[in-house]
Parts: structure tokens; C-alpha cells; sequence
């Protein structure tokens, strides 16, 4: 079984273009556990003009499934993680004004940043995962950070399965493996889908979880948050 983390930005998002408190995250993120989905996800980012510093504080005790807190590890970034200490913190080199995540780490390069990034966390108990592009090299080098996991960039996958390449599909079976031999856990995210997720899951089948948030709260729109929830969880099996 493949675990779904669901990411809440979007809920975020959508009370802060009005101000106030609708819809509210925590009131979401209940709703969204008691659907079934075994995780929730949020990246607070430096601007947060989606997940706010403090909806991470307040979502920490609230959260009875998986907890996962993704961002880019500057220092306050590292000392709010700390404080709250989730189940699993995922890092993510974003540069402060992207628009969404669009790249993964160069693990070689920033080795020694990760190494003492990760032991901290480790030492705290929070499991640590990297995002990487599916990137053989970037994948052997990982092995070397301490990172528990790894979550595969999916955004390439996505977009060459909507424009029918199925074979897009093939760097990403290349690094399972090699996660696989080197001890590395596997997650993937960014941009997966209904459409998408079948077949992802089919050709990976050792994925630990998944974190899916842009589309999942789009799809929701036209069926429902419970219904598309257990689509989801129906698929991941
Ligand atoms: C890490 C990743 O893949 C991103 O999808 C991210 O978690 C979503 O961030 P935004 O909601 O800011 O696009
Ligand atoms: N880690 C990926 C994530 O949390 C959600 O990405 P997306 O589904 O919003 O693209």
C-alpha cells in the first residue's frame, strides 16, 4: 500500500484571498484524515502566502495521521520543524520566489549542507525525506546525506503521461531501483493526478507515499473531497 498525504496549501490559499478564517485548514485536515487519507502535507513558504508559520503550529497537535512538513531548510524553516516536530520533514531547494517547487536537489553539490541539515532532524526524531529529479546520480548521491527517503520529482512524469508518453515513466522505474539497492524509502509528488496516479503506482509499486495536493483539491471541486479521496485511495491499494 501506497500512503496518501494530502496537501493543504490550496485550503490555504483559498482563506487567505479573503482574509478571515474560511475555509479553515485544521477543520480541512480533520475532515480530509476522516476520509481516510493517511497523511497531511503542507509547505509553508518564506512569503506565506499559502500555509502560514502559524497554521503549522496549530495543525501539529491537531494532526493524527502522518504529518509531513516540506520546505526549503533556512533557519526559520528548520527551527519551526523543530518546534513541531512532525512525523516526517521533507526538504525541498526552493528558490524564495518560485511559484511552486521546480527542481530537486543537486545532492552532490549540497551534500555537506544536507548531512548536517538531516543529522539534526534525525536526532529529533523526524523522519527526513530529499526531493530529487529522477536523476540516477542525484539518487546514488543521496545515499550519502543520511536522508531516510527520498521523494521523487514527479512534474516531468506528469506532464509526458498528459501529452501521451507513456515512457516517461522509465527514469523513475531507473531510480526506484536504485533507491531500492542503496536503502533509500521512496515518495513522489508534484503534479500527480487521477489521471496520472494509476499508472505510476503500477510501474512503482515500492512506493511509500505519495503527497498530492493541487490537483486533488481541483479535482474535489467537481466530486467531492470524499469521493475523490478514496479514488485515490482505492488506486494506491
Ligand atoms: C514539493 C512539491 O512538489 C510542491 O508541489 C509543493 O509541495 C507544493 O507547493 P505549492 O503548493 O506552493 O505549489
Ligand atoms: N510534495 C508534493 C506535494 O505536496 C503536492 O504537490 P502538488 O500535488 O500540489 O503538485
Amino acid at each position: 500500500m501506497t500512503k496518501l498525504s494530502v496537501n493543504i496549501n490550496k485550503i490555504a490559499t483559498l482563506r487567505n484571498s479573503r482574509g478571515g478564517d474560511v475555509p479553515n485548514v485544521l477543520k480541512t485536515a480533520a475532515a480530509i484524515e476522516g476520509f481516510g487519507a493517511q497523511g497531511i502535507t503542507v509547505h509553508p513558504r518564506p512569503d506565506e502566502r499559502h500555509i502560514t508559520y502559524q497554521d503549522v503550529r496549530d495543525l501539529a497537535p491537531a494532526v493524527t495521521t502522518e504529518f509531513n512538513i516540506e520546505g526549503n531548510p533556512i533557519p526559520q524553516f528548520i527551527d519551526l520543524v523543530l518546534e513541531n516536530k512532525p512525523t516526517q520533514v521533507t526538504l525541498v531547494p526552493d528558490a524564495e520566489d518560485a511559484i511552486t517547487s521546480n527542481a530537486g536537489w543537486d545532492t552532490v553539490k549540497h551534500k555537506d549542507f544536507l548531512v548536517e541539515v538531516i543529522q539534526e532532524f534525525k536526532q529529533n526524531n523526524i523522519r527526513t525525506s530529499i526531493f530529487i529529479d529522477p536523476n540516477p546520480k542525484m539518487i546514488e548521491a543521496a545515499q550519502y546525506t543520511g536522508a531516510d527517503r527520498i521523494e521523487l520529482y514527479t512534474e516531468a512524469y506528469a506532464e509526458n503521461y498528459a501529452n501521451g508518453n507513456k515512457d516517461g515513466i522509465l527514469p523513475y522505474v531507473e531510480c526506484a531501483k536504485i533507491a531500492k539497492e542503496v536503502g533509500l524509502g521512496l515518495n513522489a509528488g508534484h503534479d500527480l493526478s487521477l489521471q496520472n496516479i494509476q499508472f505510476f503506482k503500477e510501474n512503482i509499486p515500492a512506493l511509500a507515499e505519495v503527497s498530492i495536493g493541487h490537483a486533488l483539491i481541483a479535482e474535489s471541486l467537481y466530486e467531492g473531497l470524499e469521493t475523490v479521496i478514496k479514488k485515490y485511495l482505492s488506486l494506491l491499494k
